[in-house]
């Protein structure tokens, strides 16, 4: 930062001085030879032709006035410069516009300064943005507006507000804002002012100040309603205006549920619905209170994350707080810990990464946090994991957690999280249990007092263009199906492994064939030396030549090479993600060999490069450019909005993680339409990894059906073999056959197809089918519905009292050790996921009927969780049947569908055998 000693002598006049000529926003301090100055607020350094003035934020203080500034060309953003006693240092110039007719400006109240001779005000062109900004003239207040006024502007005004307005315009109650930078001299100023935030509209012309359109946000409404309290809460104005009424609502839920102590709260809302910013706003309103004249709530707010996402939540702070002072410490170091506490009350947010606040945690437990904050929590859902452990040794009372995703695989996942931000509310676990199967009504009350979930239908998201999601089934090269059927000969082996090598083949044989040579030599791999020697194919296949002559021994890769194409022919970038590391190198290798430049974030991309690599790729949008994804290191809360195309290479056992990679370019932000496809090789593992994560998602909200106590050791062969049972040569899709649709494939939904009867013949034969397969699967459990809201299915739990007991001793992987063992971020087939992984599927359920969807829609009261989910991927076998499904066996439909799908007319032979396609109700 470079400093600029000017030459200001102290200005003792006290006429207000000429011409404004300009004004900056400025942070100030007090004068010191300190590197690393402490800044005392935000202010406005307002320049006459003659002399400056620096003044608070609000206007209402002038902290320092001095003559002798010459000129302004050194007030560049950035430096700083001493004014007497104080030091300024320059944030960004600001506009000066004549302020509107005083008549049309809110009224100040009673109590306020009346506007005094005004000086000139001018407009001049922002430099860094080019915008406008109103600001008010320098020596009066009419654009503030008085807190009655304030209020007035909010309909419907509740009895008890309108009753305070008018005892306010008595002057008989006070009515400050918690929420606000308070006046600084509440004893001089009985009404209080909001403070200035600049504003613009959307087409970048000047508006008047935004007190005038914005109504205040009340976060307390509650209380006063209640006549807990006559100080209403408001949130800051800045965020007010581009809030959406979702994130109102958030805000004031989070507000709520923190402002006492040991308050705790978890924001589940879907991915990119803007937890972010509801979180700042709530937790400044917290924060800030300590300026007002009401009691103070907390002081300094700890913010967890992914590293990944550390830069992320920076570049939001940027975002949102763009003409204050930056309020949070990012930590890098263990310095900047040690150095945060010297600057709580100026930035009371300190953001660090999950990794470095297990590492320093010493250091953390010396400062005293009010609030913590872990975003994309889910990463607590272990109860015994160190993670966890460590954040609750740091005692912070008041505990919010953020995720899109807060069911992951089972309930006690579930209430790990729960008894995180409320510890004892929901007891122990076996009492947890209890409640579920005894009390599930009581049960439901608490977390819905602890839980907020909106799910993108719930919310009207006009602002974000259409998505459209497709299953693509991929035909098993002939190599693939051969490999698959050895495999199934050693199935008696260690099955962790057999698992992860039939994932590996279901994406490129080669893959299998490298694994199998590097994991030879390890000590407890005998079956895997028996493919090996056995294998003649995979010996055969030694000398594949990746990438070009490889592509055509993976299904999956032949689609996902037109599809590369054709994106590119469209226009469009696009985002590919995997869970592997070794097959982002395959697809990388691909995608140089076809001329795109490649962008990658995984596990070894450098913490600091990754929001730098996506701001690039989001800013060129260039459609030769490619984003590849490892799902682990970077699924959660990136922005990736430059693509309109995204493609699941292949999934995950947990479906929240699949959830989570997909949601990275629907997004606040994003222009164009959105197509997200999922590759699936028909017959093999995935396929059972697909129907499986549809029983799991399907259960997204419900707690019933959920095994437990199974683990790999005591998978039977018989199960294992229904694993690793090729079943692509049987069938073009069997997700398809168990989803019990009589379509056949045609791309018509039941209710649109013709009622005739001649038809219904040919319908008959895959439910035929489908019960068969159900009477030999033998399934026990099947719940009544898969897809049933919190409040129905507690009632519904099995009771399995004995079998929830199995104990989960699997830690947590963070994002810093994954880094650090790459091997292990690539092969994430932990016990946990394992654990649930069942053969059976879950009962074919009655489709789209009248009934059906009448039942979706939500009584209002409950629609936070009590409302099914559409718009989650894939929310049941049942949801799944309302999608539209296609087949080549119907050219006419197939054809189409392949257009839609973004594929060239040519592309007949892209070795699909199936579809699903669904387009976004929103
Ligand atoms: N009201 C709004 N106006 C403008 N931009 C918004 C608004 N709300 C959110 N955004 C932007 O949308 C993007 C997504 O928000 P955010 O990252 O908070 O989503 P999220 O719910 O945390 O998603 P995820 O769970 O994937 O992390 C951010 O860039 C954010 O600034």
């Amino acid at each position: 930062m470079s400093r600029v000693a000017l030459n200001v002598d102290s200005y003792e006049g006290n006429d207000i001085p000429s011409t404004e000529i300009a004004r900056f926003v400025v942070l100030y301090g007090k004068a010191s030879t300190r590197k690393h100055k402490i800044w005392e607020g935000d202010g406005l350094l307002v320049c006459y032709n003659d002399s400056c003035i620096l003044k608070s934020e609000d206007e209402r203080d002038i902290i320092c006035r001095s003559s002798a500034l010459k000129s302004l060309d050194q007030l560049e953003d950035g430096r700083v410069i001493n004014i007497g006693s104080w030091s300024v240092e320059i944030q960004e110039r600001i506009e000066v516009k004549a302020p509107p007719p005083l008549e049309s400006q809110l009224e100040t109240d009673s109590t306020s300064t009346p506007p005094s001779s005004l000086p000139i005000p001018v407009v001049l062109p922002s430099r860094s943005t080019g915008r406008c900004f109103t600001i008010p003239a320098p020596t009066a207040s009419p654009s503030f507006t008085s807190a009655s006024k304030f209020l007035a502007q909010r309909p419907p005004m509740t009895p008890l507000l309108s009753e305070q307005v008018e005892n306010r315009k008595r002057g008989s109650a006070s009515m400050p804002f918690l929420g606000l930078e308070a006046p600084r001299n509440v004893a001089k100023r009985p009404s209080f002012v909001p403070p200035l935030i600049g504003s613009t509209t959307s087409d970048g012309t000047t508006t008047t100040s935004i007190q005038e359109k914005i109504p205040p946000l009340i976060l307390n409404e509650q209380d006063i309603l209640a006549r807990n309290t006559t100080i209403a809460v408001v949130a800051d104005p800045r965020f007010a205006k581009q809030l959406r009424d979702h994130q109102k609502e958030g805000i004031r839920f989070i507000f709520e549920r923190l402002k006492s102590d040991s308050g705790g709260a978890i924001l589940a809302d879907d991915m990119g619905l803007g937890k972010s910013i509801q979180t700042m706003a709530a937790t400044w309103a917290l924060l800030r209170g300590s300026k007002a004249p009401s009691p103070q709530i907390a002081n300094s707010c700890l913010i967890i994350v992914p590293s990944s996402l550390v830069n992320n939540w920076k570049a939001e702070f940027e975002k949102w707080w763009r003409l204050m002072r930056f309020p949070a410490v990012m930590a890098q170091t263990a310095k900047d810990i040690s150095s945060y506490q010297s600057t709580v009350k100026q930035m009371p947010y300190l953001v660090i990464s999950y990794d470095m606040a297990q590492r320093h945690v010493e250091k953390l437990r010396m400062i005293h946090f009010d609030i913590i904050v872990c975003d994309e929590g889910h990463k607590l859902k272990n109860l015994d994991g160190k993670l966890r452990r460590t954040l609750l040794s740091l005692e912070i009372p008041r505990r919010l957690i953020l995720t899109g995703t807060p069911m992951q695989n089972d309930f006690d996942e579930f209430y790990s999280l729960l008894d995180f931000v409320r510890p004892n509310e929901f007891g122990t676990l076996a009492e947890f249990r209890k409640m579920c199967n005894d009390n599930p009504e009581q049960l439901n009350e608490l977390i819905d007092d602890c839980m907020l979930r909106r799910t993108a239908a719930d919310v009207n998201l006009t602002h974000l263009p259409e998505k459209h999601e497709y299953i693509l089934f991929c035909a098993a090269s002939q190599i693939q199906q051969n490999i698959h059927s050895e495999i199934c000969d050693y199935m008696t082996g260690d099955a962790l492994s057999l698992i992860f090598f039939a994932r590996q083949l279901a994406n490129h044989p080669k893959l299998l064939l490298d694994n199998l040579r590097e994991k030879n030599d390890k000590p407890g791999s005998k079956s895997l030396k028996q493919i090996q020697k056995h294998s003649a194919l995979l010996l055969a296949f030694d000398g594949l030549n990746m990438p070009r002559g490889g592509v055509k021994e993976s299904g999956k890769l032949i689609a996902l090479v037109e599809m590369l194409k054709c994106f590119r022919g469209l226009q469009e970038c696009a985002v590919i993600v995997s869970n592997y590391i070794e097959t982002l190198d395959m697809i990388e290798q691909l995608c140089e060999y076809l001329d795109f430049k490649v962008f990658r974030l995984d596990g070894k991309t450098q913490v600091q490069d990754r929001q730098k690599l996506v701001k690039h790729f989001n800013d060129q949008r260039d459609p030769s450019n490619i984003f590849l994804l490892s799902t682990k290191a970077g699924g959660v809360g990136l922005n990736l909005i430059g693509a309109s195309r995204l493609v699941l290479f292949d999934s995950d056992w947990n479906p929240a993680n699949d959830q989570q990679a997909m949601a990275r370019i629907w997004r606040d932000g994003q222009v164009r339409p959105c197509h997200i496809y999922r590759l699936i090789t028909t017959g093999t593992i995935e396929e059972k990894m697909l129907q499986r994560q549809i029983k799991k998602t399907g259960l997204g909200c419900v707690i019933d059906a959920i095994e437990v106590g199974e683990s790999v050791s005591t998978f039977t062969d018989e199960e294992l073999k229904d694993i690793f049972t090729f079943t692509g040569d049987q069938t073009e899709c069997n997700t398809h056959d168990l989803c019990g649709c009589p379509c056949d494939g045609n791309g018509m939904l039941e209710n649109e197809m013709d009622d005739e009867e001649e038809s219904s013949e040919e319908m008959d034969s895959p439910k035929e089918k489908l019960e068969e397969e159900e009477a030999e699967e033998d399934v026990d459990d099947v719940p009544e519905t898969p897809m049933v809201p919190i409040k129905k299915s507690v009632s519904k739990m099995p009771k399995k009292s004995d079998d929830w007991d199995s104990s989960d001793d699997d830690e947590d992987v963070d994002d810093e050790e994954l880094e650090a063992d790459l091997t292990m971020e690539e092969e994430d087939v932990d016990s946990q996921e394992v654990d649930v992984f069942a053969h059976e599927f879950p009962e074919p359920q009655a489709k789209n009927t009248d009934k059906d969807k009448a039942g979706t829609s939500a009584k209002p009261e409950k629609k936070k969780i009590d409302k099914q989910e559409p718009s989650r991927n894939i929310a049941s076998l049942a949801e799944l049947s309302r999608w539209r499904h296609f087949s080549p066996r119907h050219p006419d439909t197939w054809h189409h569908f392949l257009v839609k799908a973004g594929f060239s007319q040519e592309d007949t032979d892209v070795a699909l055998t199936f579809a699903f396609y669904q387009e976004s109700q929103f």
